[in-house]
């Protein structure tokens, strides 16, 4: 009898979105007995655990196990040995948001290592790194997803992609890419009612989980630019990082050089009349303002920032953490193909990932 046939999972980063893809794989585990899922190895930034002998890794007690850890996590050269040497494919989790694991990309596919991530940062850094990442993957066969990288489980990133490949023009994309924006001025700046304080609301935001681990990289503007970086790129655009055009930031600028996160949360309440005078100057025009962005496909024009919008815009009645993302194409003329719903948050976030994971299973098992 054939033995069933095995994939490896190695997870890197175990927070909020990584703790929620732990429960989905447990569920995709019990869901799918074939191929049999292993986790082989997990780490945070100062944690990890794996058994010489690939044991799996027991999902229920995790955290406790790494908490209790006295192993250090591999570096990615020592990582791939390890997960080369068990002799079954691997898909590589990652769930950090770290630049430095996002760059070993095209070192983990040129071994065969897959991987599914949540990430923006490997493809939204330097067009170099974009290139050597898709090179690595096509000459080894191993895959790379990563859908939650725009609009988290939407399907943003499959869906333009369909329409690329069947040959579709998209000429223009446009919308609210950032959950903790949109989260942010729906409470801040509602279309009825009085609205919260700005600073309170950003701390909110870090609560639900929305926010980067770095609220300021979602108040500078930068993870909406990363993300239409992202689109522009599989939409064929060359563009060479995502501060090569236009992004308006909302720190303020006495507030751009102060050391840490929490320090910046503790300083922003004293700036919040700044925000109320941007949202007073919307509402004598009777509108609100919103935080979006678009790009231009024929003339390349990305840009980010606020603009104001009439009370009946789709845009100004979101609603919680969604995102809306309008594709305009040949095809769909000026009905545009549209997507919305949650932008962020863990579970919905996770499930882009388990998604792209079972993609990946069912082309390597
Ligand atoms: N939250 C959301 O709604 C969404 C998040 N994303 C993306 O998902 C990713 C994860 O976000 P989230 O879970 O919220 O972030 P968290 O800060 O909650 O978790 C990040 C995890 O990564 C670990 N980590 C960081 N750097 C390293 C490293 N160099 N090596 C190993 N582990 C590391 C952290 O470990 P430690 O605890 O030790 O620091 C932590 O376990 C990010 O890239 C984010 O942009 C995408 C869409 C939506
Ligand atoms: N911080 C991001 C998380 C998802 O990418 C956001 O708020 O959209
Ligand atoms: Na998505």
């Amino acid at each position: 009898m054939a033995a069933a046939k095995q994939v490896n999972i190695a997870i890197i980063g175990a927070g909020g979105v990584g703790k929620c893809f732990l429960g989905q794989l447990e569920t995709l585990a019990q869901r799918r007995p074939s191929p049999k899922l292993v986790l082989t190895y997990i780490s945070t930034s100062k944690k990890a655990i794996y058994n010489s002998d690939y044991a799996a890794i027991t999902i229920n007690d995790v955290f406790s196990k790494l908490a209790s850890s006295s192993q250090a996590p591999l570096a990615p050269p020592k990582l791939i040995e390890y997960l080369k040497s068990s002799g079954s494919k691997t898909v590589l989790v990652d769930n950090t948001s770290s630049q430095d694991v996002a760059d070993a990309y095209p070192l983990f596919l040129g071994n065969g290592i897959s991987i599914v991530t949540p990430n923006k940062k490997a493809f939204s850094g330097s067009y170099k790194l974009w290139q050597e990442i898709f090179s690595a993957a096509e000459q080894s066969g191993a895959k790379v997803y990563h859908e939650s990288s725009v609009g988290a489980g939407l399907p943003v990133i499959s869906t333009l992609n369909d329409l690329v490949n069947t040959g579709d023009e998209v000429t223009k994309i446009e919308g609210v890419f950032s959950g903790t924006m949109s989260f942010l001025f729906n409470s801040f700046a509602p279309t009825s009612g009085k609205g919260g304080q700005w600073s309170a609301e950003v701390r909110k935001a870090k609560e639900l989980g929305y926010t980067e681990p770095d609220p300021r990289d979602d108040l500078n503007g930068l993870d909406v630019a990363r993300k239409l970086t992202i689109l522009a790129r599989h939409a064929g655009l060359e563009v060479e990082s995502p501060t090569s055009f236009p992004v308006q930031s909302l720190i303020p600028k006495e507030l751009e050089s102060v050391a840490t996160g929490d320090e910046f949360l503790e300083k922003l309440p004293a700036f919040d009349s700044q925000m109320e005078e941007t949202k007073a100057a919307a509402e004598k025009e009777g509108k609100v303002v919103r935080f979006v962005g678009s790009i231009d496909v024929a003339s390349k024009q990305v840009k980010v920032g606020l603009e104001k919008f009439d009370l009946s815009h789709p845009i100004a009645a979101l609603k919680g953490s969604d995102n809306i993302i309008s594709f305009y194409t040949k095809r769909y003329g000026s009905n545009p193909l549209i997507i919305q719903g949650a932008g962020a948050g863990g579970e919905v976030t996770a499930m882009g990932v388990t998604s792209d994971l079972i993609k990946v299973l069912s082309q390597v098992a």
